[in-house]
Formats: C-alpha cells, sequence, structure tokens
C-alpha cells in the first residue's frame, strides 16, 4: 500500500506502508503508480517526494512473492514511468533502500539520504540481478568501476559513502522528509532532462575491458560455483557497452535466468532460514517469544588459547566488559599481545578506536566474581573443564550464567558441577571466533529458557547467527561431520586419493575440500578425541580387527598419519605435503600415496576406481542421513537451524542452500534410495542406513521442506 498526502501547498508526498520493511508487494507497486498519476494530474503539485513509513525506505522487491505466480504492475514500467515524469521527484531515504528499494529511488530525479541510511543493491545474494534497471542505471549514475563493486557483492554501504560516489545528491541529519520536500519545492521549476540516468552516457574508464576481464576472473574464482555473480558482471558489462535500452534487454534476458534457477530458490530459501532460526523453540515448549533474555554488562572468558582470544574480541568489539583469565602467565602475556593485535587490525579495518580498554586481564579466577556471564574455552577436556566449572560455581554470584564453548562435550554433566545447573548453556563458537559468523547455543535437560534466551541475545550483540541446539555428542554441525569425514577416509581406503576428493567436492562448492581442511584444523585434534574415546590405537593382544572398532567399520588413516607427526599444515606434512611447516600451499605428496598403496596391500584391499557421483554421494547423503537423525531426536527444531549451521559453521556452499535444502533439491526418494544401495554394499557403516525419519518424510509423498516440522512432529510424538 501507498499513501498520498499534499504537503506544503505544492508538493506530493507519496509514502509507501508496508511493514515491516516498505516491501514491493503487488499492492505497493499498484500505490505507486496510482499516487504518482494522481501527483501528475493535479495541477498544484509541482513536485514529488516519495518515503517509506516508520522511518525506512524500502527493503526492495516482496522476497515471499517470487515463489509464485507474480501480480501487480511490474517493477520495471513504474520506474521507467517515474524516471519520464514531467515534474521533479524526489526520493527521501530514511532507514533503507535496498535492492527494488535502491533501483526505485534511482529512477527519481534525486535523492537524499538521511545520514544513518544505508542503500545498497543485495540481489546477488538472492541469487538474481539488480533486474529493475539497476545494473543499468548504476553504473551510468557512479561509473563502471564502484557500480561492479556493489553489484557483483550486494554490500550496504553507508550514506556518507553514498554521497562520496555520488549516488545521493545530499544527505542530512534532520528529518529526511522535511528536507526533502523543501528540496522539491526548490527544484520545482529546474529542467529534468540532465536528472534521467537512463539518458546519461556509461562512465567507463579508458581500461574498461581489462577491467571487466579481471572482475570475471576474481568473480569465477570466488563464486564457487554461483551464477548471480557472474551475471551480475555481464549485465554491467552490458551497460557499459550498449545503448541502454539495448542493455535493458541484456538484463531482462540475464534475470529470467537466474529467476527460475534452483540457485536462486536455495538462496532465497535461506535468507528466510536465517531469520527463522531467531525464532527458536525447546522440546519443553519454551519459545524465543515467551522466554525473556536478561541483560548482560560484563562478562568473563576462561581460557586464553585461540578459541577464547576470539570471543574476547568479539565481545570487546561489540562494546562489553571482558575479564580475560589465564592462569599461565606466558600464555598471559601472549594473548593479551594477539588479542590487542587482532583489535587494532579490527579498528583500523573499521576506522574505529580499538576497544583495549574494555578488557581487564588476570590470572586468578576469583576476579570474574561479579560478571553476568563467563564463556569457559579452556582445553576440550572433560576433567578440566568440570574442574573449572565447579570452582566458578563457588566464585561467581549466583545468577550468573556460565557457558562452556566446548565443541561437542555433555553440558549436562559440566551442569551438574554447579550450584545453578538452568544457567549453564554451552555457546560454541567457531575459529576464528572474532570471525566466524556461526553459533550455536546448546541447552541440555537442566537449562533454563532465561539461559537459552541470554545466550542467544549475546549472540546476536556480537554479530554472530545463533542457533539454539539440543546436547548430543557433537551438537549438530560436529555430529553432522563425523560421518562425512569417516566416508571421506573410506573413499581413500577403497581407491580414492585426498585430490581427488577434495576436488569434487570444491567443484560442489566447499571452499576447501575435505582433507585440505583436516590439514588446516590440524589432524591431531580429532585424533586426541579419539584416543580420549578408546577409538585410536586399539589394544592388539584384544584381538580387534584394526579396521573394525566398536563393532563397526573404522579407519585408521588418521591416527597413522598422526604417529608420524604428520599433523597438517603446521607440521608441513598431512594429507598433503607443504614448502615449510605454516605454509598454506597443499601439493600432492607421493609418499602418501605409496603409503595408502602399502595400506592397501596391508589389509588386502583392492583398489577400484571410484568416480565423482560416488564421493559426493557417500560423503553427503551420509551427513544428511545424520541431519535427519538430528531431526528424529530433537536437537535441531527444523530443516532451516542446520542449514544455517551447515553455511555458516561449515562453508557449505550458500548457493546449494545447506544439506537438508540440498536433499530437497535432489529428491528425498533418491538420496533414500542411494542410501539404501551403498549401506547394502557397506553393512558395517551404521551412517549409511537410512534413518526412520527420512523414510516415514519420502513415505508421505517428499513434502517440500517448509512442511518438514509437520511429519518431524509426528515421528517424535512416535518415538
Ligand atoms: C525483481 C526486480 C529486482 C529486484 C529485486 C529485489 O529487490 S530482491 C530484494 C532485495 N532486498 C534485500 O535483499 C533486502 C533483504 N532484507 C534485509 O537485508 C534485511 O531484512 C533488512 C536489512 C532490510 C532489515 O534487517 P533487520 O535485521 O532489521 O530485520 P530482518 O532481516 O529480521 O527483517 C525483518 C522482517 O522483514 C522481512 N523482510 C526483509 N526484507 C524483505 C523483503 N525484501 N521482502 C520480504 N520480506 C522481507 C524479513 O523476512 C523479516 O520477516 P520476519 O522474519 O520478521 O517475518
Amino acid at each position: 500500500m501507498a499513501q498520498y498526502t499534499r504537503v506544503s501547498g505544492s508538493v506530493g508526498l507519496i509514502t509507501l506502508q508496508s511493514p515491516p520493511v516498505n516491501a514491493l508487494s503487488a499492492a505497493v507497486r499498484q500505490g505507486i503508480v496510482d499516487l504518482m498519476q494522481r501527483a501528475l494530474s493535479e495541477p498544484e503539485v509541482k513536485s514529488v517526494v516519495i518515503c517509506g513509513q516508520n522511518g525506512i525506505f524500502c527493503g526492495g522487491a516482496d522476497i515471499k512473492e517470487f515463489g509464485g505466480q507474480m501480480s501487480g504492475p511490474p517493477l520495471i514500467p513504474m520506474i521507467h514511468a517515474i524516471e519520464a515524469a514531467s515534474k521533479p521527484v524526489v526520493a527521501a531515504i530514511e532507514g533503507i533502500a535496498l535492492g527494488g528499494g535502491l533501483e526505485l529511488a534511482l529512477g527519481c530525479h534525486y535523492r537524499i539520504a538521511h545520514s544513518k541510511a544505508r542503500v545498497g543493491l543485495p540481489e546477488v545474494t538472492l541469487g538474481l540481478l539488480p533486474g529493475a534497471g539497476g545494473s543499468q542505471r548504476l553504473p551510468r549514475l557512479i561509473g563502471v568501476p564502484a557500480a561492479l563493486d556493489l553489484i557483483t557483492t550486494g554490500r550496504h554501504v553507508t550514506a556518507a559513502e553514498a554521497l562520496k560516489f555520488g549516488l545521493v545528491d545530499q544527505i542530512t541529519d534532520h528529518n529526511t522528509v522535511n528536507v526533502a520536500v523543501k528540496f522539491a519545492q526548490r527544484v520545482a521549476d529546474q529542467p529534468l532532462d540532465a536528472r534521467r540516468i537512463s539518458t546519461h552516457p556509461c562512465l567507463c574508464p579508458s581500461d574498461v575491458a581489462v577491467l571487466f576481464e579481471e572482475v570475471m576472473q576474481r568473480v569465477r574464482r570466488t563464486a564457487r560455483g554461483a551464477i548471480a555473480p557472474i551475471a551480475c558482471v555481464q549485465a554491467v558489462r552490458a551497460a557499459a557497452t550498449l545503448p541502454y535500452n539495448q542493455g535493458m534487454e541484456r538484463e531482462r534476458e540475464l534475470m529470467a535466468t537466474l529467476f527460475t534457477s534452483g540457485q536462486a530458490r536455495a538462496l532465497q530459501y535461506f535468507f528466510f532460514a536465517q531469520r527463522a532460526v531467531g525464532r527458536w523453540s525447546m522440546p519443553s515448549g519454551a519459545r524465543w517469544d515467551t522466554s525473556k533474555p536478561r541483560p548482560v554488562h560484563k562478562a568473563a572468558v576462561i581460557g586464553l588459547g585461540t578459541m577464547g582470544r576470539g570471543i574476547t574480541v568479539a565481545l570487546a568489539q561489540a562494546g562489553f566488559s571482558v575479564v580475560a583469565v589465564e592462569t599461565q602467565e606466558k600464555q598471559l602475556m601472549e594473548a593479551k599481545q594477539a588479542i590487542s593485535g587482532m583489535l587494532e587490525r579490527g579498528a583500523k579495518r573499521r576506522g574505529v578506536a580499538p576497544a583495549l580498554d574494555k578488557i581487564n586481564y588476570g590470572r586468578n579466577i576469583q576476579s570474574v566474581a561479579d560478571v553476568d556471564l563467563v564463556i569457559e574455552a579452556v582445553f576440550e577436556d572433560m576433567a578440566l573443564k568440570k574442574k573449572v566449572f565447579q570452582q566458578l560455581s563457588a566464585v561467581c554470584k549466583p545468577s550468573t550464567f556460565l557457558c562452556s564453548n566446548t565443541s561437542g562435550l555433555d553440558i549436562d554433566q559440566l551442569a551438574c558441577q554447579t550450584r545453578n545447573p538452568e544457567l549453564v548453556v554451552g555457546m560454541h563458537f567457531f575459529a576464528p571466533a572474532h570471525v566466524m559468523k556461526l553459533l550455536e547455543v546448546v541447552y541440555g535437560p537442566k537449562s533454563s529458557p532465561l539461559a537459552v534466551a541470554t545466550a542467544m541475545q549475546l549472540g546476536k550483540k556480537i554479530g554472530k547467527v545463533s542457533v539454539a541446539v539440543g546436547n548430543c555428542r557433537g551438537f549438530v554441525g560436529n555430529r553432522m561431520l563425523k560421518p562425512y569425514l569417516e566416508q571421506a577416509l573410506f573413499l581413500l581406503e577403497e581407491g580414492a586419493t585426498p585430490e581427488f576428493v577434495d576436488q569434487v567436492l570444491e567443484e560442489f562448492g566447499f571452499a576447501m575440500g575435505v582433507f585440505r581442511m583436516s590439514d588446516l584444523s590440524g589432524l591431531d585434534v580429532g585424533w586426541k578425541v579419539r584416543l580420549a574415546d578408546g577409538l585410536a590405537m586399539p589394544d592388539p593382544t584384544m584381538g580387534q580387527p584394526t579396521r573394525l572398532r566398536q563393532g563397526r567399520r573404522y579407519s585408521p588413516l588418521g591416527d597413522l598419519l598422526c604417529e608420524q607427526g604428520r599433523f597438517g599444515q603446521k607440521t608441513g606434512r598431512g594429507w598433503y605435503q607443504y614448502d615449510k611447516p605454516g605454509s598454506q600451499v597443499a601439493k600432492p605428496d607421493p609418499w602418501l600415496h605409496s603409503f595408502l598403496d602399502e595400506y592397501r596391500a596391508r589389509h588386502a584391499l583392492v583398489a577400484h576406481r571410484i568416480d565423482h557421483q560416488e564421493v559426493l554421494e557417500r560423503c553427503l547423503y551420509s551427513m544428511i542421513n545424520e541431519g535427519f537423525r538430528i531431526l528424529e531426536d530433537g536437537i535441531a527444531a527444523g530443516p532451516e537451524d542446520i542449514d544455517v549451521i551447515y553455511v555458516f559453521g561449515y562453508s557449505w556452499p550458500r548457493h546449494r542452500g545447506g544439506p537438508m535444502f540440498y536433499a530437497a533439491t535432489v529428491g528425498l526418494n533418491k538420496v533414500l534410495e542411494r542410501l539404501e544401495h551403498y549401506y547394502q554394499a557397506h553393512p558395517d557403516v551404521p551412517s549409511l542406513q537410512p534413518c526412520h525419519l527420512l523414510r516415514k518424510l519420502v513415505a508421505s509423498g517428499s513434502p517440500p521442506i517448509q512442511k518438514w516440522r509437520e511429519v518431524i512432529k509426528k515421528v517424535r510424538s512416535q518415538l
């Protein structure tokens, strides 16, 4: 909807009204078309201002409409009509002008923005391009290099940056609509020809062909298979090389291909999934909208290794007072230096002062006595963590929330060490903790909704996407990673090489294949866990065959490398070889290939040819199967939670929506059928056995992913 008022006698004010972000729904578009006609037909009206209600100009096209039949007046002719209007039209931009919202503003003759407004063309993040003339008008207004940057990244820019680009004509700290109305009065009689951006020549640098070549190469390298960024470059190239009308035609063709693509569907699903995880619920029935968080003013971090340092930086940067505790003097000194460096570099990038004074360092756990919330980040060792929780419980105020940054240990066992187990939750950060967006907030059986709500809100305040998950070994992310890693090792035993497995996974869109990734994070990390679990190094006197442990198939390949001191990048050797310890350039290692040959010979394994499809299906479907088990067990509330965890925490390609969305795209019956096939071939690998929920969903006719929760509820109630 849109509302019309006449202000100051001669200005027609059109206000977009479609909460929460004034998206350009069919009703809003119809409103704009009708009200523009009205303003142009009223002789008293000399100029027009377009604004949005509640301090928000416009969040762009209504993404909810994309999935269905589009109705109402289309955007392109609507914007053309505004640009062609005989009276000046001024956009009053408050809050945001994004996507179609900015394209609407580009159709206006003038743009006035509030100093706190942000503008951008984020269509690429939804698998689209600025297809309402944005790809053609923006380079004409701000030049090809800046337009390429904004359109291919989708980044939001501040009003100040927009003014520098010439994207807006004026910024103000005052009431934007009032300023725009006065401005509209001033320009009422001015000629409009030069203000119609579509008539401008495109501003190209002299070496424009080289620029496009370079940008295209960079975009192809970083897109990881996403098609929209490439189409964005092609559309801007059309603006630079073709007359406006032909450029618009090219924009339309490119948009048509993107609009119906699976990638656009996946990215739009993901947009809503990100928002859905904020509406968390627990099996007890506690929910985001009925559980109030308690404010946190002062927090503490215990243990300043890699994770503790990152968490301290994240908290300080967000303005929290932090007590950072490390009991070892040397470690404390090193941590202090590292944290200051991280804060200074971050502050320089963002053009602000480093938040060094937010942190108080200490060696004594007593120094956390008055904090509101503690995040323990000591070594991943249950005995040590239990001790820390006992100490914290004795030292802290009774109301202090006690959180653990464990990546998979039992939260309940930690809660049991404290006086107030209901205030204990897991806060599982991902390395580097001040950069990675994901936070798993883990509730145990005793965790209160208050503690979950508080941890979720804290996560949001420090810029994380927080997902509430239940308590089980590895929680959601690492639990699903286990069968994926396991399959990758089995594939090596059966004849694949690390290079081939990684190549297939990287072609799929992962930033790094599984072996390059484990070389980066260190093979010794998992080895220590397997040793603690009694999985690595079985006692040979027990007569256990090496490739069978605890009743199931086991690959000791990773353990064997660790026994040789091959821990990955940090030792210069792992699944690959590196020029020197710490180097990041992975090269195939002939030693490893002979080692695999010898290993196979020792275990009478005959290497067979493993193809692309088998690598993908076994690695991904076993992981997806575990995802269905997680849903069945109630550890994640819905498929969106799993998908958000995988995209933000495990570099799952966003344009594939996440593992559960991918399963829906492939077809649940196909996933089931292939799992059955592989389970038959490997009956000693339980993770390949299709789980009950997957079978149930297929039996229910493979409903769309948005309907899975209904089936999940039924399955859970039958258990
Ligand atoms: C076709 C021609 C070419 C044009 C293409 C386009 O314009 S493509 C579009 C280009 N535009 C974009 O890509 C902008 C996408 N939006 C954003 O980036 C952010 O929402 C924000 C920065 C506008 C506000 O951030 P924030 O943290 O303050 O708030 P929040 O994020 O929690 O959202 C609040 C609620 O609004 C909802 N909603 C939001 N936008 C839209 C929409 N366009 N549509 C529908 N709904 C939308 C959102 O789902 C949520 O609903 P819920 O869960 O409460 O039911």
